[in-house]
């Protein structure tokens, strides 16, 4: 009897591996981006090492700070791009493809069974394709690009099941954020979540993604949706490669809980806690000074046909930036006007990337000013020194830019 993260790390180290047990396991591709390539490649020339230990197996995509916003990025930039080109890492993505998070999964690395390892907290992601994806820390990145290799502690699984249908305008957002209210920021610390149920196996690709993301902000290694048909769809002419998928027997999680969605309304997480989980209408009518609609969490094609449906003819009432999560994601959504319809409104598009997510540069707040966004975490200073986050899905993004003020969509 073994659950989806026991086989991953069974095959992965070569022998039965069981919740519980420390192992050293082959990671089967490695990716850092242009933050964390930084300290890696630092960590990874103070260990001694020379080349990486195999460089098509390692992903960097540019995605934090781009374009780069000053000498200082730009330089660590330069920096990280030399390297990759010395070291031979073909799978290199410039400033412009999009967000790590967003890219490894177009271009097929994230496939079932698989033991995917990211030098970034939301590698979780890579598990709505039935992966076991986990981040780590620059150093730990270091030894993985040194030996393609790295102990993990086995997590013992939380099976969460979801049934009932979300109603119009609820979405796969809403769920997760129902599903962090219920367990809380550290209800899941260093298990793995596996999420089963109608509700999920109904979820497109793009909502299985929203939902395996937000799994670290419950402290969960890694978040998981079995694979199925959905899955092969996705990755038929974009698979890396031949993928095995497996599945949890029964019987084998830790512990199980269940919800059903059929009564769930739109959520927020208020300031400044992502547990801190409300209906909308129970703060509707709070004034925002920007809607910020994008990140690895909401920032698919998807997400923006959402939000361009309630925006389209139009106009928005606050500072709204929208920002694609990849090129990819930006060239269907202009080629189905939902650009046009997104600008005409009065949106402002940002190059596909992590925009002002983490406060870095492209839409920080000013003290004291409150956004609305869809991305995954809202602690105090995230996008700005004494800004206020409200996280939430596209439809309320969009509803709430139409409004200038906290507003239910499913009101407009
Ligand atoms: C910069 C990076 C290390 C960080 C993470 O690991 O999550 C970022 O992506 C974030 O979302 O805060
Ligand atoms: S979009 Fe935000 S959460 Fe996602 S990787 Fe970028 S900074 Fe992190």
């Amino acid at each position: 009897m073994a659950t989806i993260s026991e086989k991953i790390f069974s095959r992965a180290c070569g022998h039965r591996a069981e919740a519980g047990e420390i192992v050293e396991a082959e990671v089967d591709y490695a990716m850092s981006h242009d933050g964390t390539s930084v300290l890696a490649i630092k960590a990874f020339g103070e260990m001694g090492s020379d080349r990486v230990f195999d460089p098509e197996r390692i992903v960097i995509p540019f995605d934090h700070i781009v374009p780069a916003n000053s000498s200082v990025s730009a330089d660590l930039q330069k920096m990280v791009r030399d390297w990759a080109v010395d070291q031979g890492i073909i799978h290199f993505f410039e400033a412009g493809e999009g967000i790590c998070h967003q890219v490894f999964p177009e271009e097929g690395f994230a496939l079932p069974g698989t033991l995917l390892v990211g030098a970034d907290s939301h590698s979780c992601t890579y598990g709505a394709f039935g992966a076991f994806g986990t981040g780590v820390g620059a150093t730990d990145m270091a030894e993985i690009y040194s030996r393609g290799r790295l102990w993990f502690k086995v997590p013992e699984t939380i099976g969460i099941r979801v049934c009932g249908r979300l109603e119009r305008r609820v979405l796969a957002k809403d769920l997760t954020l129902m599903l962090v209210g219920a367990i809380g920021a550290d209800g899941a610390t260093y298990q793995a979540l596996e999420y089963v149920g109608e509700t999920v196996e109904a979820l497109s690709i793009s909502g299985r993604m929203t939902l395996s993301n937000m799994g670290v902000e419950m402290g969960a290694k890694a978040a998981i949706v079995p694979p199925d048909g959905v899955t092969d769809e996705f990755l038929k002419g974009r698979a890396k490669g031949a993928y095995h998928p497996v599945h949890s027997d029964p019987g084998s999680y830790a512990s199980e809980m269940e919800f059903d969605v059929s009564d769930l309304e739109p959520l927020v997480a208020a300031p400044s806690r992502v547990d801190n989980v409300r209906p909308v209408p129970d703060v509707a009518g709070t004034e925002v000074d920007q809607v910020f609609i994008g990140t690895c969490t909401n920032g698919r094609y998807e997400d923006l046909m959402v939000a361009s449906e309630i925006l389209k003819g139009r106009k928005v009432k606050t500072r709204t930036l929208v920002i694609p999560a990849s090129r990819k994601v930006l060239l269907s959504a202009l080629s189905t006007g939902i650009i046009e319809d997104l600008v005409q409104a009065g949106a402002m598009i940002g190059p596909p990337g992590c925009g002002p997510c983490l406060g870095a540069h492209m839409g920080v707040l000013a003290e004291g000013e409150v956004c609305l966004s869809t991305a995954n975490r809202n602690f105090p200073g995230r996008m700005g020194r004494g800004g206020l986050v409200y996280l939430a899905s596209p439809a309320t993004a969009a509803a709430t830019a139409v409004e200038g003020v906290i507003t239910d969509p499913r009101e407009v």
